[in-house]
């Protein structure tokens, strides 16, 4: 079903980069979630992902510490904007609605959308689904321009920061 959607995006669809050791998105991250994430229109990305058994809390269901980093990383994401210029925030204050159980084993699709800017700060938003389109979790983010001093932007490629094929 994700696959089918994928399809019917690609022409809109724009990969964006990932890291080397970023704990959801570090290419060489061995313990991390490696996400591929895609801008599908302006200030909306999506991704997807298939949690395994090690991250589970109850039996079958994924813990929400990790539903939660989900969150914040792809609503963050939301607003980095074009990837040559990206826009790096911090997350001040996350909220998390947990509506359904997320379970481990079965794709989720996990949406981020820039809400509103405030001159240096911004909120996002991001919602994970089930296949059936079923909102299951949700969270809301206040994020804040990271002081360009401690942006080594020069250092990006470096730091393995760039679109991966692939
Ligand atoms: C380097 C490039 C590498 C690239 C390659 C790697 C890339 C890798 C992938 C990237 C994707 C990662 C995405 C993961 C997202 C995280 O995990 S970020 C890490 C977790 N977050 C942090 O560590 C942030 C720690 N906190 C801070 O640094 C500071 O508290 C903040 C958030 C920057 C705010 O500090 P500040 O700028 O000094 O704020 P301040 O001037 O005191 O307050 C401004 C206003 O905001 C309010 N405010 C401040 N903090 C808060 C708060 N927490 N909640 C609510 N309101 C607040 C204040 O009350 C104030 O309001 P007003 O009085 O103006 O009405």
């Amino acid at each position: 079903m994700f696959q089918e959607r994928k399809t019917a995006m690609t022409a809109k669809r724009l990969k964006q980069p990932n890291s080397r050791h970023c704990f959801v998105c570090g290419v060489e991250n061995p313990v991390g979630l490696q996400l591929k994430i895609y801008q599908i229109e302006e200030g909306v990305i999506e991704t997807t992902y298939t949690a395994p058994e090690h991250f589970q809390g109850y039996p079958g269901v994924l813990h929400g510490g990790i539903i939660a980093t989900l969150l914040d990383e792809i609503s963050g994401r939301a607003h980095m904007g074009d990837p040559s210029q990206p826009r790096f925030m911090y997350t001040g204050k996350l909220e998390v609605i947990y509506r359904r159980n997320v379970p481990i084993g079965q794709p989720l699709r996990i949406v981020g959308k820039k809400l509103e800017n405030r001159g240096r700060a911004a909120q996002g938003w991001a919602g994970i689904y089930d296949e059936k389109g079923n909102l299951l979790a949700e969270g809301t983010t206040l994020l804040f321009d990271i002081p360009p001093h401690l942006l080594p932007l020069k250092d990006l490629e470096e730091l393995g920061w760039k679109v991966y094929p692939d």
